[in-house]
């Protein structure tokens, strides 16, 4: 089964409460996901492998440590994986990046693929599907299909907010993908939305409600 890293550090829950806050202005609320997203990246890449180099210092050369391999694959999930995406893609400024749309029916809770556009070696690269919401989890399952079916078999998902139901069911369709978290929350609406939740991710980064 796989790892559930809830990140509780200070900072993260600090400006998690700013995120969740409906009062945040939707510029904050850009700024703040961003951030957020850049404090996750130390814990998820924290495995990365590193290879031996040789560095020339101003004073004597030395063997020094870089990530080794092919670069990592940054997957949002569109629309709100994009607000997300931005932050860590400041920390792994080389990442490559690959992009699944998706949106959730608001009746069936199924997710809908309206696009998708990969490297052509995904299958050589340590992906990490970026989304903040995990909420029934048919989004996550979905867009973790679509990346395996590529090739790509090692792939972590990083979101802000999870239900424990999203994170059961990406764990039952996903067992091998390990899952890092800024919050747990409790349980999910009769809407399927996360309780407490901080609301529609896609509208409140975008501004589009
Ligand atoms: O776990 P699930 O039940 O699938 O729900 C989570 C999905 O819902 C939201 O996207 P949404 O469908 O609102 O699309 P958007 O990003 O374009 O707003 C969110 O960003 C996730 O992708
Ligand atoms: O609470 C939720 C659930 C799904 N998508 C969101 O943006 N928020
Ligand atoms: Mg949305």
């Amino acid at each position: 089964m796989s790892n559930v890293h809830v990140m509780d550090h200070p900072l993260i829950q600090h400006k998690m409460s700013y995120i969740r806050d409906k009062k945040t202005s939707t510029k904050d609320f850009r700024e703040l996901v961003d951030e957020v997203g850049m404090l996750m990246v130390y814990e998820v890449t924290r495995n990365l492998q590193l290879e031996d180099v040789e560095v020339e210092t101003p004073i004597t050369t030395m063997t020094a440590k870089r990530l080794s391999g092919k670069k990592i694959c940054l997957v949002p999930i569109l629309r709100a994986g994009l607000g997300m995406q931005e932050g860590v893609h400041k920390l792994i400024p080389a990442a490559r990046v690959g992009h699944i749309g998706l949106y959730r029916d608001p009746e069936t809770l199924q997710a809908v693929e309206y696009y998708a556009k990969f490297p052509a070696d995904i299958e050589d690269r340590d992906i990490l599907v970026i989304d903040p919401m995990l909420a029934t989890g048919a989004s996550a399952v979905e867009a973790i299909t679509a990346i395996k079916k590529r090739g790509a078999n090692k792939i972590r998902f990083v979101c802000l907010i999870a239900a424990p139901e999203g994170v059961e069911a990406l764990q039952k369709a996903h067992s091998d993908v390990d899952i890092y978290i800024a919050a747990l929350d409790e349980k999910l609406d009769e809407k399927s939305y996360i309780i407490p939740g901080l609301g529609d991710a896609g509208d409140r980064l975008f501004g589009t409600r």
